[in-house]
């Protein structure tokens, strides 16, 4: 399909908000004397956790899943999949999960009911951009980068069919007529 990209959210803005979301976790985080781990959803994670675990001042562990529900094309199958598990076990340990971001909300509902099973001392979830007009299921959402409108987007991790992952910022897709 013929498209445009245009840049919604500027590089320097998700620097800044990470930046703000780090001091935040720090804050929660800090002097719990507890194991913390980053948990990281692929692929689309990847940028935004490399950036965030950057901006988190807690010895933690970073840790990642494969959990998949959306093919190569635009809307969720909603039947979600774990592909890839964690590599260590989370039992007794502070887990945030970070994910770039939060559609219908049947990714994260299904992960964190998946990691909430394997009785961590405390399970949350970061994610960079939330588009809560298209919430299909309710899921506790503690830190939220930013709150969008109902546009397809692209960029800082996240595809449209595997392309576009590596742009600096987060861009609007615009589907032309052919
Ligand atoms: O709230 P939802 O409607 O479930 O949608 C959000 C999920 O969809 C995308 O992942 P995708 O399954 O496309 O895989 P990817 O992370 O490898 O891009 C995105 O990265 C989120 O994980
Ligand atoms: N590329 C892309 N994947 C998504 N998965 C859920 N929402 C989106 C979106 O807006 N863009
Ligand atoms: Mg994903």
């Amino acid at each position: 399909m013929k498209h445009t990209v245009e840049v919604m959210i500027p590089a320097a803005e998700i620097k800044a908000r990470i930046e703000a979301l780090g001091r935040q976790i720090t804050e929660h985080y800090r002097g719990r004397g507890n194991e913390m781990v980053l948990v990281g959803l692929l692929r689309g994670s990847f940028m935004f956790m490399a950036d965030l675990c950057r901006e988190v001042h807690v010895p933690h562990e970073v840790d990642f899943m494969t959990a998949s529900s959306y093919g190569s094309g635009m809307s969720s199958t909603r039947d979600v999949k774990i592909l890839k598990d964690l590599d260590e076990d989370i039992r007794g340990k502070d887990i945030l999960i970070v994910e770039d971001i939060i559609d219908s909300g049947n990714t994260l509902s299904k992960v964190r009911e998946i990691l909430s099973l394997r009785e961590p001392k405390s399970l949350a979830i970061c994610t960079l951009l939330d588009k809560p007009s298209r919430r299909e299921v309710n899921v506790n959402v503690e830190y939220v980068g930013f709150s969008i409108p109902d546009e397809f987007v692209v960029g800082y991790g996240i595809d449209y069919a595997q392309n576009y992952r590596h742009l600096p910022y987060i861009g609007k897709v615009t589907l032309l007529d052919e």
